[in-house]
């Protein structure tokens, strides 16, 4: 038997099973089982090279965007208009073929748009659903385009498919802090009191995983299926914004609902409409950091940003609020556990040098920081501060003698021209 006709199988005994007390550590079990054997389906086939073939495409530019949905919805259309690649368009399903990429020009950055063929429910189409799924991972945020026409429930089936090969779609890590051991037992401890799960079963799925020393601490009121997410290792936690394209088709009425969802922007390609709105969201969700570079004495380059990103590394916890990913904690706990590590993250001082050159950071003295992050012109920051968008940096080094930075600004003169401008427009946070 096949891995799908497996899950299938489980899935089926799953709905025959009746949920209450009695059934809860036998379902738990099943839904670890499933998990296990999609990480399988997800497992690249022996011998090949692990990529998804005719769909890899280089990374270019300051950020990756991918386009999915089900087929027709316009994601080619899209593609043509915000980036001037063709991309054939047609109104049969499955016009798209393969990874088309494309490049938005936006805020002095250059971020890859990634056109990609429509997904359907159900397992069938695997190996399409899996190369899809591969781009979309390497992303660095999702636009799931919907058809305004269609039923709402798209959305939901969509996270669904998506769910299953491991994306979670504006979510963040479950707070379950889970490290493998060599001896020693299980160790199970939580901070609060659990309702959706208990000892004995965690214990039955750390079972069905063979794994028989571990420390385990909930920190949140998490459920089965935060944990197996957990124990898996795999999950990929993503920002994506839901892009209702074709509301030249619908009412009024029914807009103005769609535009009200979370996360959601309404368009039509036909009529180029709200193309600004959003790029602006995309733009927003990605947490991108442009930060400019200012020569001493001289006015920064504003057309030619240092672009780092907000967006959580291996290693870190954050959460959602109303507009961005705020970071709330890093611990090496989590290293292991949560998130696929990413190769960019971090908006320290340190990561801009490392931008610049890996063996700058050892020559910094300080930096002179202009902008949103600044507490006051210039704010003299040592390489932990935290840089916000739009931030001008200066970088003092050590061997430039110990004469301050004060001495070289007599007044604040120097300070960069458009800042100050901004200044006035965007009130100091925090
Ligand atoms: N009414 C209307 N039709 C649109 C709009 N955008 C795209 N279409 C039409 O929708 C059909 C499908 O567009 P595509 O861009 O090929 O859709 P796709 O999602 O790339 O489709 P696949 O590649 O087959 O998955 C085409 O006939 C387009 O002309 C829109 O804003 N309004
Ligand atoms: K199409
Ligand atoms: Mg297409």
């Amino acid at each position: 038997m096949g891995i799908i006709e497996k899950i299938k199988e489980i899935e089926f005994e799953m709905a025959r099973t009746q949920k209450n007390k009695a059934t809860e550590y036998h379902l738990g079990q099943l839904k670890a089982k499933i998990a296990k054997l999609r990480t399988q389906l997800l497992e690249p086939p022996k011998g090949s090279s692990g990529g998804g073939d005719g769909f890899e495409v280089t990374k270019f530019g300051h950020g990756r965007v991918a386009l999915i949905g089900f087929p027709s919805v316009g994601k080619s259309t899209l593609l043509t208009m915000l980036t001037g690649t063709q991309s054939e368009a047609a109104s049969y399903e499955f016009t798209t073929l393969t990874c088309i990429p494309g490049i938005i020009h936006y805020n002095d950055t250059k971020i890859q748009l990634l056109d990609l063929p429509g997904i359907i429910e159900g397992l069938v189409h695997k190996l399409c659903l899996f190369q899809v799924i591969a781009v979309a991972k390497s992303s660095d945020i999702v636009l799931m385009v919907l058809d305004a026409s269609k039923s709402e429930g798209h959305r939901q089936i969509l996270t669904k498919e998506l769910e299953a090969v491991g994306l979670r779609l504006n979510k963040r890590p479950p707070q379950i802090y889970f490290k493998k051991k060599k001896t020693g037992g299980i160790s199970f401890n939580s901070t609060m009191p659990l309702t959706h799960v208990d000892e004995k079963l965690c214990y039955q799925i750390l079972h069905e995983y063979k794994i028989h020393n571990a420390e385990i601490l909930f920190r949140e009121d998490a459920t089965v299926d935060d944990f197996i997410d957990v124990i898996e290792g795999n999950r990929k936690y993503m920002k994506c914004v839901y892009v209702y394209n074709k509301i030249d088709v619908i009412g009024i009425d029914d807009v103005d609902n769609l535009a009200r969802q979370p996360n959601s922007v309404v368009i039509s390609c036909n009529l180029r409409l709200n193309f600004d709105r959003l790029l602006a969201k995309m733009w927003e969700e990605m947490g991108l950091v442009r930060v400019y570079t200012k020569p001493q004495g001289q006015q920064p380059d504003f057309g030619d940003p240092v672009v780092l990103s907000v967006v959580c590394n291996a290693n870190s916890l954050y959460f959602w609020t109303d507009a961005m990913f705020v970071l709330v904690g890093v611990s090496s706990n989590f290293g292991t556990t949560i998130c696929v590590p990413q190769d960019r993250g971090g908006c320290s001082v340190e990561d801009f040098c490392n931008h610049i050159h890996r063996s700058l950071v050892k020559d910094v003295k300080y930096v002179l920081v202009w902008g949103i992050s600044a507490r006051h012109y210039p704010q003299h920051c040592g390489l932990a501060h935290a840089l916000h968008d739009e931030d001008v940096v200066q970088v003092v080094k050590k061997k430039e003698g110990n004469e301050g930075a004060r001495g070289r600004f007599k007044s604040h003169s120097d300070a960069p021209a458009r800042i100050s401008d901004r200044q006035k427009k965007a009130p100091l946070k925090q």
